[in-house]
């Protein structure tokens, strides 16, 4: 699939001398979800940033769409549609004069049907003669959505969307990010929330210290660094654990009643390694009762990764 953004050899060092990136090469493929994992401080306000021209690089380079986000920045940045954490709209201007704005900030013509759509998707048309400031705070969060998506972006930037956000504007911002994705729209998040990536994404990115550690496609990471802990409860209790099953690194309790093994770490899905675990007890007369399976989380991948790095 061809890429979107280019993002290649990009190196920042803050003017106090902060490396905070290092040689950063990266490709958003057309219409992916791409989640950008790390810890505080990693680099991903920053990588953000320098992509939709907000922050300088100290060197490397960033195309949008074949668009240079420097040298053409207005062509690269019209493409781009940014939610940042906080608001920093002029909060007197009402609802729909902030997004008639927005949309002609972008060089696009104006189109009160759209503005309208926007609204509608993101259950502001209601609000849309309120001023700003008058509004609760997860109605603003929605007005930054709204924001960033009038211009009708190709690419669409979520950084922390979900932070502090209630239940239903959670639910209601992934059915948009779907929705978009439907539509063609490419989507890159920042999120504290790994759950969230694991279900959301198509990709996955890591960065840590500044250096891009990992990028994957979710299932496959999940496949080959996923591990499954299976516990077996057996009917008689055994000795020791049974000749033969050095493969599956089997533990048994003290009382010899329950069996524990872990599954995973290849290209194997963890649930054929399961039936082929069972058929060897089996064939040893061990008589399996209760079968319990707990899957490593993304959350517990991205700790592994992190942690071990020096
Ligand atoms: N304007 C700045 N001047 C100097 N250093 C900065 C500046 N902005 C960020 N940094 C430093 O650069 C590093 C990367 O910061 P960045 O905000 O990109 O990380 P992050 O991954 O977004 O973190 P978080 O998850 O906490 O938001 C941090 O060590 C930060 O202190």
């Amino acid at each position: 699939m061809d890429p979107i953004v280019v993002i290649s050899g990009l190196d920042k060092v803050y003017a106090g001398g902060h490396h905070a990136l290092k040689s950063v090469d990266l490709e958003i493929r057309r219409g992916e979800i791409f989640a950008l994992l790390g810890p505080n401080g990693a680099g991903k306000t920053t990588l953000i940033g320098i992509v939709c021209g907000l922050v300088r690089p100290t060197s490397g380079r960033v195309t949008v769409g074949g668009a240079d986000i420097r040298r053409d920045y207005r062509a690269a940045r019209s493409r781009i549609g940014l939610v940042p954490q906080e608001l920093s709209t002029d909060m007197f201007s009402t609802v729909w004069q902030t997004l008639v704005f927005s949309r002609g900030l972008f060089g696009r013509s104006s189109d009160p049907a759209k503005v309208e759509q926007v609204l509608r998707d993101l259950s502001l048309w209601d609000k849309r003669d309120a001023k700003i400031m008058t509004l609760s705070g997860g109605m603003k969060r929605r007005v930054l959505i709204a924001k960033a998506l009038v211009h009708e972006p190709e690419v669409l930037f979520l950084d922390e969307p979900t932070a502090g956000v209630d239940v239903e504007l959670r639910r209601d911002m992934w059915a948009l990010v779907r929705r978009l994705r439907e539509q063609g729209t490419t989507i890159i998040l920042t999120t504290h929330y790994i759950e969230e990536a694991e279900e959301m994404a198509d990709r996955i990115g890591v960065i840590d210290g500044g250096e891009i550690i990992l990028v994957e496609e979710t299932a496959a990471l999940m496949r080959k660094m996923g591990r499954t802990e299976v516990t077996i409860g057996i009917a008689e209790p055994l000795p020791a654990v049974p000749p033969g099953l050095e493969d599956w690194a089997i533990g048994l309790s003290e009382d010899g009643c329950v069996l524990t093994a872990t599954l995973g770490g290849g290209e194997q899905p963890d649930d054929a390694g399961v039936a082929d675990l069972l058929k060897a007890l089996a064939a040893r007369g061990v008589d399996a009762r209760t079968i319990a399976m707990e899957r490593s989380s993304l959350e517990d991948i991205f700790v592994d990764l992190v942690g071990r790095r020096p």
